[in-house]
């Protein structure tokens, strides 16, 4: 997978050169754990660490857009942990889903997850804003606190609807345009200097 952190990345380079080499593994990858302990519990660390990473993030995610776009896919989806916190960036979503649970769930499984005592998952829940208050702000819901079936069938429904939507129809038909008049116009250049 992908990773704007990777080593030589002009994020991994920035991210050296603030944190330090405390933060770094023996191969030279990012230790998620040492840097997770400095950015979740001070505030100040956490916001440089995403000036850092978001305009790499950014610049990331529209060349991959583009690339599925090109590619004929009908949506494309990002799953971004901090879009309703980053503000700005939903004004360029047609739709925002959220992943909900319910919070004592969210609490057991990223203990589980990762590993963490009940305070450290508390710090990294609390780095975001209440699952409660970004249901508000979001377009669809897919609720995640029962089994994983039941989830499976949410997403199907989504997916179903959004498959069949023509939301950016305009958007291929004018890309199809642009590139049948570029092809047309190559095509009279070419005859015009080979005869
Ligand atoms: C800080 C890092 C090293 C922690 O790694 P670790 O494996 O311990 O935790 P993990 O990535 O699974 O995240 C744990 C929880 O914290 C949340 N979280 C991650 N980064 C941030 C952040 N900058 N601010 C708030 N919450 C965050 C995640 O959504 C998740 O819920 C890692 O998240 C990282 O490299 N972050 C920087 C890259 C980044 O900005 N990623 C996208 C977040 S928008
Ligand atoms: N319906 C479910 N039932 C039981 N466990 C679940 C369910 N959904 C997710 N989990 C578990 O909860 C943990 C968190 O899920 P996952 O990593 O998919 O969440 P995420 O939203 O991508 O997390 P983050 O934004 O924190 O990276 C994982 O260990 C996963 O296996």
């Amino acid at each position: 997978m992908f990773s704007v952190v990777q080593p030589r990345s002009k994020a991994h380079q920035q991210i050296l050169q603030h944190f330090g080499t405390g933060i770094l593994l023996e191969n030279g990858e990012i230790n998620r754990e040492a840097l997770g302990n400095i950015i979740f519990s001070q505030p100040e660390k956490r916001r440089l660490l995403n000036s850092i990473t978001h305009p790499e993030i950014l610049k990331e995610m529209l060349k991959q857009i583009l690339k599925y776009f090109v590619l004929g896919n009908r949506y494309v989806i990002l799953d971004i942990p901090l879009l309703f916190e980053t503000r700005g960036l939903t004004r360029f979503m047609k739709y925002t889903v959220l992943v909900y649970c319910d919070p004592p769930a969210q609490r057991v499984r990223l203990m589980r997850r990762n590993g963490l005592d009940a305070a450290a998952a508390d710090a990294r829940i609390g780095a975001q804003l209440p699952l409660e208050e970004k249901r508000q702000w979001a377009t669809h819901v897919i609720d995640n606190s029962g089994d994983r079936e039941s989830t499976r069938r949410q997403v199907l429904r989504l997916h179903a609807r959004l498959e069949d939507s023509l939301d950016f129809l305009w958007a291929r038909l004018a890309a199809g345009a642009a590139l049948a008049g570029l092809g047309g116009l190559l095509f009279l250049l070419l005859r015009h200097f080979s005869s």
